[in-house]
């Protein structure tokens, strides 16, 4: 879908119409090349000028359509086509020109555009490729080194730095289209030889080799086992070793071996699942669109500690008042200083002026009476907490929202406490909680669904990702971890190493193994809620810790190395040794291989060698089928949502999509029998029994993961 009109005349302007970002699907191409065709073929068209409808230029080719057989005009000889045009074709970008919007702005003759607007190749980012003429046009055009890092990052440029990188002819605040029209009808006449970028010569590149070299190095250790950054960078290098005609064929082979990858899929899979995880709904019917948020101008965090400090910041920085409360003068002086510290630097990091003024720190809760929300982030003790929202219903004024940062305990009993449980909702955030993007919306049995619809706006004006989820113990991201966390011990029991677990999971993609993870977490935290649920405690003989505890299989060792004040990198010891307290480089620790000896002979356990897929199979699995006891209790709303968590807030490697789409993608069968399989090896481990919904989806045919929801919405919800 494009429009066509004739301004000033002679003007032919084409505008592109496929709401919400004008992608170009087949509808769109098919209407493009009949509005071109018109354009270059009638007399009184002098100029043509491009842009697109509600302030958008184009986000790109259709990512919905890659899932089927691509139909309608390719996309490559239309954009040839425009660049070869006899008359100056000027792009209007507005918005956003990504991915093959920017590729239909290169090929146009001039490019003018907002100043708001910004402009990338995220392709990489979806486990592709530019592969619309992209990474042979935008090399000729800015040059190699700046062309490589644009497309292996997939980042987004603001219209200031396209311009003064040489992508824009003319940056500016009015009204673009008009500019662009106005610049048109001066650029009739002019050759155009010279603006046709496919038929540039790519600037000389210094030791061109040792620049690809050391990009991919920097690719392959930043984006362990990805495919995508590779292929691009293979595509810029044709663009300085051949001829464009050749350069385009190179450019659509190397697309070919992403474009029905499996990464590729789970990289736009997890493009989808981002954006469908903010549409929450509640049993009742309310739901995303149609429930308002409340408007936050203020808010007041509860505890200057490692997480108060980090929702200070974010609450801060996006303009929203806050005032911070500590129980201690000592406490609210440090906390202070290092509040405003990390405003600063991050203020510095994005260049605008820290929101000091927004801040104000007080040891009385009285201060808070008329703010607008409320965040406790208090210790997680369930006594304190209590008392602190008793306090909170007390001061507050009716209206005020109460959140609580607990990362598991129980928000409706936080809600039993106030005179407004309606009004009480769980805001998980993840530490950092100033840098970690991901946000669990936690909804009590009470929690109005005005209250939901105001936490969850508000973590999205943080700029976070939130995820609404029901109220059970952990929630979805923790409650999941224990099955994860258990698997990995359970190796260390029957021969394996943390180095080795660490590097198996490494090596599929996460940024960092569960025993280092663990370490910058604090393993005391894990100790002190095993010790609150009664499985470890003083009653425990530390000499002959029992195996079994609550009538399942227990590994005591992560307790035993805990009684040693091994806490990870805040001891300088923990899974790993460090060279300090606060370091973060681990390195093996012999006192560990001594201790896992020790343990397995003392409990008789022969050792025996563990493959890396036992080791991904056992974590991974279990964690999977967390995900589907969690989907059928209703905590989750889908696997799209768990995905989410998992990817923002512990580190899941994005081009395998998450633990249930990489369930998927081994093959829902394939899983069940490992499980099975795992079970019946280990009885007393009720966390490898799969789950009802698990085998129900398997005898159902395993359904693509978008699918499973037809599955799950017989099932109550806790949402
Ligand atoms: C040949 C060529 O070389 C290759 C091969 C390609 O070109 S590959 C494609 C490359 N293009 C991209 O990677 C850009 C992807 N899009 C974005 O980065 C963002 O969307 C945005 C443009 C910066 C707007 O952000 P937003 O926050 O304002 O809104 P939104 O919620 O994100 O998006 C609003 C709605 O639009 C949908 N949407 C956005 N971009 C889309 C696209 N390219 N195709 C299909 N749907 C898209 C999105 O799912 C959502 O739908 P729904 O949830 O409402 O149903």
């Amino acid at each position: 879908m494009a429009r066509y009109e004739l301004v000033k005349r002679s003007v032919a302007l084409i505008t592109l119409t496929n709401p919400p970002v004008n992608a170009l699907s087949s509808a769109v191409r098919h209407a493009m090349a009949k509005s071109m065709e018109r354009a270059l073929n009638d007399p009184k068209v002098t100029a043509v000028v491009i842009c697109g409808e509600n302030g958008r230029f184009c986000g790109g080719a259709d990512i919905r359509e890659f899932a089927g057989p691509l139909r309608g005009p390719p996309l490559v000889p239309l954009l040839d086509a425009i660049e070869a045009g006899q008359k100056p074709v000027v792009a209007a970008i507005e918005g956003v020109a990504l991915g093959g919007g920017f590729e239909l702005a290169l090929v146009c003759h001039y490019r003018i555009a907002h100043f708001k607007a910004r402009l990338g190749l995220p392709e990489v980012t979806l486990g592709l490729l530019p592969a619309a003429g992209g990474t042979q046009r935008l090399p000729r055009l800015i040059g190699i080194p700046a062309a490589l890092e644009m497309i292996t990052t997939g980042r987004h440029l603001s219209a200031q730095e396209a311009l003064k990188l040489g992508i824009l002819d003319q940056v500016t605040e009015q009204n673009t289209c008009e500019v662009a029209v106005e610049f048109a009808l001066r650029a009739v006449g002019k050759p155009l030889s010279s603006r046709r970028v496919s038929m540039l010569t790519t600037p000389c590149t210094p030791d061109l080799d040792a620049l690809l070299e050391a990009v991919t190095m920097q690719v392959k250790k930043k984006a362990r086992g990805v495919m995508a950054p590779l292929a691009c960078i293979q595509a810029v290098r044709a663009a300085a070793t051949m001829p464009y005609s050749k350069g385009i064929k190179r450019e659509s082979e190397l697309m070919a071996t992403l474009f029905n990858s499996g990464q590729a899929q789970a990289l736009q899979y997890c493009f989808f699942a981002q954006r469908t995880a903010g549409k929450w709904t509640l049993p009742n019917g309310a739901q995303w669109n149609n429930s308002k948020p409340r408007e936050i101008r203020s808010a007041a965090i509860i505890g200057l500690g490692t997480m108060g400090r980090g929702i200070v910041v974010s609450l801060a920085r996006v303009g929203i008042s806050v005032i911070a409360v500590e129980s201690e003068k000592k406490l609210l002086e440090t906390g202070k200083q290092m509040v405003i510290g990390m405003l600063e630097r991050d203020a510095k990091r994005r260049g605008v002026s820290a929101s000091l003024n927004l801040l104000k720190f007080t040891l009385s809760l009285q201060d808070l009476k008329d703010v607008d929300l409320v965040i406790e982030a208090v210790f997680e003790d369930m006594a304190l907490k209590k008392r602190v929202f008793q306090e909170l219903s007390k001061v507050c004024r009716p209206a005020t929202v109460l959140c609580t940062n607990t990362s598991g305990l129980d928000v409706d009993a936080l809600a039993g406490v106030t005179d407004r449980p309606h009004l009480v909702v769980g805001m998980h955030f993840f530490s950092p909680a100033h840098v970690m993007k991901l946000l669990e919306v936690v909804c009590g049995p009470r929690s109005s669904s005005e209250t939901i619809a105001t936490a969850m706006s508000l973590g999205k004006r943080m700029g976070k990702v939130s995820v609404a989820v029901g109220n059970c113990p952990g929630f979805v991201g923790n409650r999941m971890l224990k099955p994860y966390l258990d698997q990995a011990t359970f190796l260390l029991e029957e021969g394996a190493t943390p180095e080795q677990v660490d590097k198996a999971l490494e090596d599929f993609g996460f940024a960092m193994g569960v025993f280092r993870m663990s370490d910058l977490a604090g393993l005391d935290v894990g100790w002190r809620i095993r010790k609150e649920s009664g499985l470890t405690g003083p009653d425990v003989d530390p000499k002959n810790p029992p195996r079994r505890r609550q009538g399942r299989r227990y590994c005591p060792v992560p307790d035993m190395i805990c009684e040693q004040g091994r806490f990870g990198q805040k001891t300088g010891r923990g899974w790993y040794m460090y060279d300090k307290p606060g370091g973060t480089n681990a390195k093996p620790d012999p006192l560990i291989q001594n201790l896992l000896e020790m343990y397995r002979s003392r409990y008789g356990i022969q050792p025996r060698n563990i493959s890396d897929q036992e080791i991904i199979e056992r974590c991974l699995f279990a964690l999977a089928n967390e995900g589907f006891r969690i989907l059928e209790d209703g905590i989750a709303a889908r696997p799209e949502d768990i995905d989410v968590i998992y990817l923002f807030g512990y580190g899941f490697p994005r081009h395998r999509g998450g633990p249930m789409f990489y369930a998927s993608m081994v093959g829902l069968e394939r899983v069940l029998q490992r499980l099975e399989h795992y079970h019946q090896a280990n009885p007393d481990v009720p966390h490898l029994e799969p789950s009802p919904l698990f085998k129900k989806l398997v005898a159902c045919g395993s359904p693509p993961v978008q699918k499973w929801r037809e599955h799950i919405k017989t099932m109550h919800s806790h949402l």
